[in-house]
């Protein structure tokens, strides 16, 4: 799905005002009719207080227009409208207006006023600021925000969390209401995803408000999130007449003594999803370990507790290398010796991203379309210090560019960036921040990569791929016991789980949203 910036939405916004020939408060209805059908169909008439904070631009335009559907269908409400400017938008005002027709009087606050009471189990709608937030919110709506989370009051945030911006990061946390949930228009905003910003969003759902789609398809975007419909087509099916001569043979070279559990990981992933053949190049003390634990790899070795020479006589179509391989003198030279000889793509990991960084002229032997696979601490090493994640994506982006690699960062929501484009994934959980999912995800990527799959494809398939697995084996083993290996285990079914069809939703909530 694609995240387009603040000014492609007001583009698309532009332009669907002129195609359709209506006209902005039109949209601005649509949008403010869909949050009430989504509250509507969850709330059905509940007498619970909803306090509705607008601000003075479009978002609390959405707010005003919603809280007038609220009211007529005998919700107990009470609007506080959230004076920060004089400049109030045309369709503020146009829905102010409506307000007052109704006879309904919202209460303004400015600097001057006390803030509504507000009780636990009351409803807070945070239509404050929407995407046009372009400077620090003044000191009394921060203290107004701070009212509004003393209250513990359940949060509602209008398209976006008021005092968040699209683009940069806030120099206030104070300053930036904590959404219970979302309610995003036509599209998620990338902040939803990014570790900075994404605390400040509990649950968010996208609301269609109509925006011309086919503008918005044509319409190219820096950011993607990556879900199921995304990786389906780069799925590669298995046909009748093939063998594994076919699906390629992967190489994992990594491994040193007591580290040798990583090889074995990875190796034993690259198979479980598709490799025809693997080897693992491990030193000796790993030839026993391997042969038991992943009977169908073939191993080479090579000097005794860690990898001191890169050479071999098979001809892989893939190669993983770093996991648990060591940064010893000598196995860094093998890894620079090997560099000059190779010409395959590589998935590089670990210790291999280590010997990289300490050795950047390294990075300049990597064969184009290499990926690259850091967690924070070891991307850090890479491209140096940040300031925010927007700082991050930036120096991230010229990296990529710099050595034509693609740079897999992983994180909660692991990112993908290749060619200055960006590709957010969506699956994963907390409880993969375990030892050894890493030299898992290096075994899948190489894998896919064995069996043809280009490295942008096998990065994002990869990633997704590896988080499904982890998403379904967390319901059976729960967060805390899940294994890398329950990871390894479960591939298969992610797999499986591409071609399930999603559950129909139930008749009753289609019939209630149109109702609504
Ligand atoms: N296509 C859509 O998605 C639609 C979105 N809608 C809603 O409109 C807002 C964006 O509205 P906009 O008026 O551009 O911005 P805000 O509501 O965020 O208003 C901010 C307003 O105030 C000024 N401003 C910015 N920062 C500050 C500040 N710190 N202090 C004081 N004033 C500030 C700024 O210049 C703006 O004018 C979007 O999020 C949706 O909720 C439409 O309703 C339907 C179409
Ligand atoms: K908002």
């Amino acid at each position: 799905m694609k995240l387009f910036a603040a000014e492609q939405i007001y583009a698309a916004d532009k332009f669907t005002i002129e195609k359709q020939q209506i006209t902005s408060d039109a949209l601005m209805e649509q949008a403010a009719i869909q949050i009430f059908n989504w509250m509507h169909l969850r709330m059905q008439g509940a007498p619970v207080k909803i306090h509705l904070f607008c601000g003075i631009g479009n978002n609390g335009g959405d707010g005003m227009a919603l809280a007038r559907h609220l009211q007529e269908h005998g919700y107990n409400i009470g609007v506080h409208v959230v004076n920060y400017s004089e400049k109030r938008s045309k369709d503020f005002l146009i829905n102010l207006d409506r307000l007052k027709d109704r006879k309904i009087w919202p209460n303004f606050i400015d600097s001057n006023c006390e803030f509504p009471e507000i009780h636990k189990d009351d409803i807070i709608v945070d239509a404050i600021f929407g995407i046009g937030l372009n400077r620090e919110p003044s000191d009394w709506v921060v203290n107004l925000i701070d009212h509004l989370h003393k209250s513990e009051a359940f949060v509602l945030s209008v398209d976006i969390p008021s005092g968040l911006y699209t683009d940069k990061i806030s120099t206030n946390e104070k300053a930036i209401v904590k959404a219970n949930y979302v309610l995003s228009f036509q599209a998620p905003k990338l902040i939803f995803f990014l570790p900075d910003t994404g605390i400040y969003i509990g649950q968010w759902e996208v609301l269609d408000i109509g925006l011309d789609p086919e503008y918005l398809s044509a319409t190219e975007v820096e950011y993607e999130i990556i879900g199921k419909n995304e990786v389906l087509p780069m799925y590669k099916p298995r046909e009748k007449y093939t063998h594994k001569g076919t699906y390629g043979h992967s190489l994992l070279i990594g491994g040193s003594y007591g580290k040798i559990g990583a090889s074995i990981l990875a190796t034993k992933a690259s198979l479980k999803i598709g490799s025809g053949l693997a080897t693992a190049y491990v030193p000796k003390c790993g030839y026993i370990p391997l042969q038991t634990a992943v009977p169908e790899a073939m191993v080479l070795t090579n000097s005794e507790e860690y990898i001191a020479d890169i050479s071999y006589k098979i001809e892989p179509n893939a190669i993983g290398v770093g996991v648990g391989l060591g940064t010893e003198k000598e196995t860094v030279d093998a890894f620079s010796k090997f560099l000059d000889s190779n010409k395959l793509p590589l998935v590089v990991d670990a210790d291999g991203l280590n010997i990289l960084s300490e050795n950047k002229k390294l990075l300049k032997k990597l064969p184009e379309n290499s990926i690259l696979t850091p967690h924070p601490k070891e991307l850090e090493r890479l491209i140096g210090v940040w300031k925010g994640d927007f700082d991050k994506l930036k120096k991230a982006k010229a990296f990529s560019k710099k050595y034509t690699c693609v740079l897999i960062i992983k994180g909660a929501n692991t990112i993908t960036l290749f060619n200055g484009k960006v590709y957010i994934n969506t699956t994963g959980n907390p409880g993969m921040a375990t030892a050894g999912t890493g030299d898992v995800l290096t075994g899948v990527i190489t894998g896919l990569m064995a069996q043809g799959y280009d490295s942008l494809s096998a990065a994002i398939f990869g990633v997704y791929l590896h988080g499904r697995a982890g998403d379904m084996v967390v319901e059976q083993v729960g967060y805390q016991s899940l294994m890398a290996s329950d990871i390894l285990e479960a591939l298969g079914d992610a797999y499986i789980d591409l071609f399930k069809v999603p559950e129909q939703a139930p008749p009753q909530q289609e019939q209630q949203q149109e109702e609504g």
